[in-house]
């Protein structure tokens, strides 16, 4: 099966474990069965330089908001717009087969909201969150999503 690939941003290094665990785990999967797709990982930084996306992607997106009700007004995107920069480059934003979100719970209301705003801003489906760095069920789960969506989107 064709791998699944993950376009991330990691500011503290939470997204970076976490999709890191996710392509150990689905390395392990696919060597029990080999339709188990493997996992790409493409991190975007300040430093990266655009390109056009040929191939489709999930976006893994991590939130920091400053300001705003706590619902989506007003609230301002920090230190990950870079991403949503890449994203919205040329035709890229067609290929993204779902947004993941991580936070933190404390923040409530605004728990995952960038994940939820690039899902609307960009037309394609929240598919699943995880807190900080995720656990090992938010690894298992949101593999078979990703690999669920894939086979529903790309034949
Ligand atoms: C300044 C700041 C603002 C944050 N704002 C939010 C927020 O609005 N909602 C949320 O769910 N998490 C928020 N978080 C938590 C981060 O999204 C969380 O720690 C995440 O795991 C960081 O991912 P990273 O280590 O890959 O950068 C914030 C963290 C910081 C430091």
């Amino acid at each position: 099966m064709t791998p699944l690939r993950i376009l991330f941003i990691s500011i503290e290094g939470n997204t970076r474990s976490f999709v890191n665990d996710l392509a150990d785990y689905a390395e392990d999967e696919h060597d029990a069965n080999a339709d188990n797709p493997l996992i790409e990982l493409k991190e975007i930084s300040d430093q990266t330089d655009f390109k056009d996306e040929e191939k489709p992607y999930f976006t893994f997106v991590p939130t920091y908001l400053d300001g705003g009700n706590g619902i989506d007004n007003g609230v301002k995107e920090l230190m990950t717009n870079i991403l949503g920069e890449y994203i919205d480059y040329h035709n890229n934003s067609k290929l993204c087969l779902g947004v993941v979100g991580s936070g933190n719970r404390n923040f409530n209301q605004q728990y995952c909201l960038t994940a939820k705003r690039y899902a609307k801003r960009f037309k394609c489906p929240f598919l699943d969150n995880y807190e900080l760095r995720g656990s090992n069920a938010d690894v298992k789960r949101i593999y078979q999503v990703m690999k669920q969506r894939a086979a529903d989107t790309i034949k």
